[in-house]
Formats: C-alpha cells, sequence, structure tokens
C-alpha cells in the first residue's frame, strides 16, 4: 500500500497545543483491519486506509465492490464485524458522539425529513450540530444559495428531485464546518452547473486543511479532482496512493480496468438485440 503525507489539517476546535501536534502528523482517517459480511457474504473482506489530513480522496470501484458499506462502517451509520476506524484522533465505534462531531456524511441513499421546507431543513441540521438559531439560518441561506437552491428553498424536500435531494443533504453535512466530510456518490444526479459548484467547494475546503473522502463511478471526475485514490473490488484495496501513483502513466480509467479486471461477457448470444433484428 502507498501512503502519502499531505499538507497538515487546520484541527478545528480548541485542543491544546499538544493534541494539534499529534493532529497534524496523524492521518484524518485511519482504518485497520476492517470487514464485514451479510449472511456468508464478505462485503468488506479487511480494509487497511490512510488519509492524510487536507487530502481529497477517492474511493472508486465496481458495482457492489464495498464503497458503500466501507462508507457506513466509517461514519458510525454501520456497525462492523471487526477493525478500527479513527477520525482525527476519535475511534468511531468507541467514541461515537467526538467523532461524529468532527464529520459531516452524504449518504449514498439520501434520507432527509420530508416534511420540512429546504430551508428550514438546513436550519434544523445546523441547530442539531449545536448552532446558535441565528447562525444556523445564516448559513443555511448562504447553503442554500451555493447550491442554487433559493429558488426551492420554501418548498418541501420531499417534492425535490434526485439531485436537489443530493444537494440538500450536502449542505446539511457542510453547515457545521466539519474537518472531514465522506460522500457517497455526491455528484450523482446533480446537474453540471452545480456539479462544478460542488467541486470547486471541496476543492476549497481541502485548500483550507479539510479531508475529503468520497466514492464515485465518475473516473475522469476523479482523477481531476483528486490527490489520492484507492481501487476497491470485493470487499478489498487493490490499490492507495496519489492519483499519480494509481494511474501509473495511464488514465485512470484504464489504471482501474487493469486492476479489477474486465468485465468482459459473452455478446454473441444477444443475436435478437439491436435494429437489424426482430
Ligand atoms: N444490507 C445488506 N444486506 C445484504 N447484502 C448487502 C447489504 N449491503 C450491501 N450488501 C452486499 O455487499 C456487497 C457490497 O455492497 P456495497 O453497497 O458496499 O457496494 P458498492 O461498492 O457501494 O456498490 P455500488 O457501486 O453498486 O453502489 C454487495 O455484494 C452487496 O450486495
Amino acid at each position: 500500500m502507498i501512503l502519502v503525507s499531505r499538507w497538515p489539517a487546520d484541527p478545528r476546535g480548541s485542543a491544546g497545543p499538544a493534541v494539534k501536534e499529534a493532529a497534524m502528523s496523524e492521518p484524518a482517517i485511519a482504518v485497520h483491519g476492517l470487514r464485514k459480511s451479510f449472511d456468508k457474504k464478505e462485503a468488506v473482506a479487511g480494509i487497511d486506509l490512510e488519509i492524510a489530513a487536507g487530502s481529497l480522496a477517492g474511493l472508486v470501484g465496481p458495482n457492489g465492490a464495498g464503497k458503500t458499506t466501507s462508507l457506513s462502517m466509517m461514519t458510525g451509520l454501520l456497525r462492523p464485524d471487526a477493525g478500527r476506524i479513527v477520525i482525527n484522533g476519535h475511534d468511531v465505534w468507541a467514541d461515537p458522539v467526538a467523532a461524529k462531531a468532527v464529520i459531516g456524511v452524504v449518504t449514498a441513499e439520501v434520507r432527509l425529513f420530508e416534511r420540512l421546507s429546504g430551508e428550514e431543513l438546513l436550519e434544523y441540521a445546523g441547530r442539531l450540530r449545536g448552532l446558535p438559531a441565528a447562525e444556523a439560518r445564516s448559513r443555511a441561506a448562504q447553503l442554500l444559495d451555493m447550491l442554487d437552491l433559493t429558488a426551492d428553498a420554501k418548498r418541501l424536500v420531499a417534492d425535490y428531485s434526485t439531485g436537489m435531494r443530493k444537494k440538500a443533504a450536502l449542505g446539511c453535512a457542510l453547515i457545521h464546518n466539519p474537518p472531514v466530510l465522506f460522500l457517497d456518490e455526491p455528484l450523482e444526479g446533480v446537474d453540471p452547473i452545480s456539479a462544478d459548484v460542488i467541486r470547486r467547494l471541496l476543492a476549497r475546503l481541502v485548500g483550507t486543511g479539510s479531508t475529503v473522502l468520497f466514492s464515485s463511478h465518475v473516473m475522469e471526475l476523479v482523477e481531476q479532482i483528486c490527490d489520492h485514490v484507492s481501487v476497491i473490488d470485493k470487499g478489498k484495496i487493490l490499490a492507495t496512493g496519489t492519483t499519480d501513483e494509481v494511474r501509473g502513466g495511464k488514465t485512470l480509467q484504464q489504471a482501474f480496468i487493469d486492476l479489477v479486471g474486465p468485465r468482459s461477457r459473452d455478446e454473441e448470444g444477444l443475436t435478437w438485440l439491436g435494429s437489424s433484428s426482430n
């Protein structure tokens, strides 16, 4: 496994100098021996991963590789069978309250409070994260504006489109200014203009020392914006390191196919498919 040091994080909060020093030298996300099985199927088969503070890291893998299961365990949503996850020095499963205070999460399947308006949803997320009412309201308005949701701010979340829901979830994940952000397929269903805004936002976040780990199937996006990539398949990490190291002089798409292996299928049997057949 290739591990790379990044510039130090800004360990937000009021930690003393010794704690800050430790936080700067430790990876923002450290995962060791992570495992999860569903019945007899091993979805995550012993993952080790370290993401340095200030990294924009991509987790890529084919369908069913174990990305969502891994991210769910890392964010305290799914209990691992084995392994340890430490985020900014906090063990996710031994000290979930402290760990959850330093993370923002957008899950693959976005679950929101459907009977709130977008504006109420973000404000509520801010209040749940302990922000004073005026601060939550002001941040919610700014985030809705940045995410191009101001015109829909008074509509119920239940009436939002897939992309709007994703953006609202991102707003909720950002409102408390977390130093570590986990995003499962953050741009799925998001229009190109909003996607560009989100891309720039993520770059800005890591520029200030925040750490972002996100899963994606879009190799071009990962290649373009991530400084660190991990490739996962069948619950195992096949490669991890800087994007250039993992690419190894190829496109990330080609490196990915070489690592995972082509999923070639016999198309000869599909003689009925196509306009030349009946
Ligand atoms: N709740 C569950 N019960 C049973 N099997 C599950 C469950 N969740 C995930 N799995 C299985 O675990 C494996 C990994 O699934 P996971 O959702 O983590 O993959 P993924 O990499 O996120 O896939 P995709 O790219 O398609 O979203 C798959 O074989 C999946 O069927």
